[in-house]
C-alpha cells in the first residue's frame, strides 16, 4: 500500500514538472515571435523614444468621420503663416469716353497762325481778289497737302460764290469757307470703325491695323483698344509684328493697362499664325473684338506686302476681317499718299487713321487721302497721350481749321 502511495506521489511530481516545462517553452516561443516582428534595433533602452517611434507610441486618437472634421473656424486658431506678397498686378485704367475728343484739335490749331483755314480767310478778306490772290489761295491749299484735283475744285467753287456774295464780311467769308471745306472733307461717308461681327456669328469682330513703321501703328492699336474698352467691349490684341520683340512688348503694355490680353508669338515667327491664334483665343474667350497689329518695314516692301496678304487670308479662314485700318502720319504729306497706294494694292483698306494731326497745321491730307483711296478717315491721332485718339468728325475738324474769329 505504501508503495502504491509513493508511486502516485512520484507520478504527480513528474507530471507537474513536465507541464511546467511545456508552459515556459511556449512563453519563450511567443516572445521570440514578437521580437522577430519588430525591425527596430533592440539594443537601445526602451525608455528613450527613437526617430519614428513617437507616432507608434502616442495614444491613437479616435478616428473621426468626415462630418466630424471641423471646418475653417477650427483652423482659424492655428498660427497665421504670412504668405509672401504676390507681385503687384498693374492697375487697370478706366479710359476716357472717346466722344468729343476732336475739340482738342481746335484748341491746338487755334494757337497756330498758319492753319489752313486762317490762311485762306486772310487771303479771301483782301480788298481786291485779283488773279495773284487766287493763285496764292491755290498755293495755300497745295502746301496744306489738299492735293491738286481737290484744290482746283475748291478754288473754282470759291471764286463762283465770292462773286455772287457781293460784300464780303469776315462772318460771311468764314461761313462760306466752312461750308466749302466741309463739302470737300465729306459729311456723308460711313466713319464708323467696324469692330462688330456682321450676322449671327459666334466670334469677335476683327480689325487689322496696317501701315509703315513709325506712323504710330502700335500706339494707335493700343489707343483703339482703350476706346473700345471705354465703350464696354472686351478686347484681345494680336502682336503680329513678330520681327521686333519690342513692338510686341509695347503692345502688351498698352493691353495690360486696360486688362486686354495680348497674343504673341516667338520673335521672327509667322505673323499669320499669331493673328490666327488671337482670333481663335478671342472666340474661345468670348471676346468682343480682336485688334491685329502688323509689321510695317518698308525696306522689304515685297516681303512685307506678301506677309500682310497672308495674315489677312489666314485670319479669314475663321471669318471675314471687319475693318482694315491704314495708319498714316499726317506730317509726312504726299509720302503718306504713296504709302496708301502700296497698301491698298494688297489689302482692301476700309478706314484711315491719320496720326500726329497735332503736329501739323495743314490737315489737307485728310482730303487728299480720302480722294486717293475712296476710303474715309475714321480716326485721328492728336498726341502721344493714351487717350489722344479721336473719332473723326468732319464738322469739328473744319471748325478747328477755320477757327472762331
Ligand atoms: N504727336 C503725336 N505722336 C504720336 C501720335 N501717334 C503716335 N505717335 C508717336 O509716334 C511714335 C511712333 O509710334 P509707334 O506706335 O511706335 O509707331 P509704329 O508705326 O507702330 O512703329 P513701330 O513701333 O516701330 O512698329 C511714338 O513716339 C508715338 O508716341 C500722335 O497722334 N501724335
Amino acid at each position: 500500500m505504501e508503495i502504491v502511495i509513493l508511486v502516485v506521489v512520484i507520478a504527480v511530481i513528474v507530471l507537474g514538472a513536465v507541464s511546467g516545462l511545456v508552459i515556459s517553452g511556449r512563453k519563450k516561443k511567443a516572445l521570440k515571435t514578437e521580437e522577430s516582428a519588430t525591425p527596430t534595433s533592440t539594443t537601445t533602452a526602451p525608455t528613450e523614444p527613437q526617430l519614428g517611434e513617437e507616432a507608434e507610441g502616442a495614444p491613437e486618437a479616435p478616428r473621426r468621420t468626415i462630418e466630424e472634421v471641423g471646418l475653417p473656424e477650427a483652423e482659424a486658431e492655428a498660427p497665421v503663416i504670412e504668405e509672401p506678397a504676390a507681385p503687384a498686378e498693374p492697375e487697370i485704367e478706366t479710359p476716357e469716353p472717346s466722344a468729343g475728343r476732336l475739340v482738342r484739335l481746335r484748341a491746338r490749331l487755334s494757337r497756330s497762325q498758319n492753319s489752313l483755314g486762317k490762311g485762306l480767310l486772310t487771303l479771301l478778306s483782301r480788298e481786291h481778289l485779283d488773279e495773284d490772290t487766287w493763285e496764292e489761295i491755290e498755293d495755300t491749299l497745295l502746301t496744306a497737302d489738299v492735293g491738286v484735283a481737290p484744290t482746283q475744285d475748291l478754288v473754282e467753287r470759291l471764286r463762283e460764290r465770292v462773286r455772287v456774295l457781293g460784300t464780303r464780311t469776315p462772318q460771311d467769308l468764314r461761313a462760306l469757307l466752312r461750308e466749302e471745306l466741309l463739302t470737300l472733307v465729306g459729311t456723308d461717308m460711313d466713319r464708323t470703325v467696324h469692330t462688330e461681327t456682321r450676322g449671327a456669328v459666334d466670334r469677335p469682330g476683327v480689325a487689322l491695323v496696317v501701315g509703315v513703321n513709325g506712323t504710330g501703328k502700335t500706339t494707335t492699336t493700343g489707343k483703339l483698344a482703350r476706346v473700345l474698352v471705354a465703350d464696354g467691349k472686351s478686347v484681345v490684341l494680336a502682336a503680329a509684328d513678330t520681327f521686333r520683340a519690342a513692338a510686341a512688348d509695347q503692345l502688351e503694355t498698352w493691353g495690360k493697362r486696360v486688362g486686354a490680353r495680348t497674343v504673341r508669338g516667338p520673335e521672327g515667327g509667322d505673323p499669320a499664325s499669331v493673328a490666327f491664334d488671337a482670333v481663335k483665343q478671342g472666340t474661345e474667350a468670348g471676346a468682343d473684338v480682336v485688334l491685329i497689329d502688323t509689321a510695317g518695314r518698308l525696306h522689304t516692301k515685297t516681303g512685307l506686302m506678301d506677309e500682310l496678304g497672308k495674315v489677312k487670308r489666314v485670319v479669314e479662314k475663321q471669318g471675314p476681317v471687319d475693318e482694315v485700318l491704314l495708319v498714316l502720319d499726317a506730317t509726312t504729306g504726299q509720302n503718306g499718299l504713296v504709302q496708301a497706294r502700296v497698301f491698298a494694292e494688297v489689302v482692301d483698306i476700309t478706314g484711315i487713321v491719320l496720326t500726329k494731326l497735332d503736329g501739323t497745321a495743314k490737315g489737307g491730307i485728310v482730303v487728299a487721302v480720302q480722294r486717293e483711296l475712296g476710303v474715309p478717315v475714321k480716326l485721328v491721332g492728336l498726341g502721344e497721350g493714351a487717350d489722344d485718339l479721336a473719332p473723326f468728325e468732319p464738322e469739328a475738324f473744319v471748325d478747328a481749321l477755320v477757327g472762331d474769329e
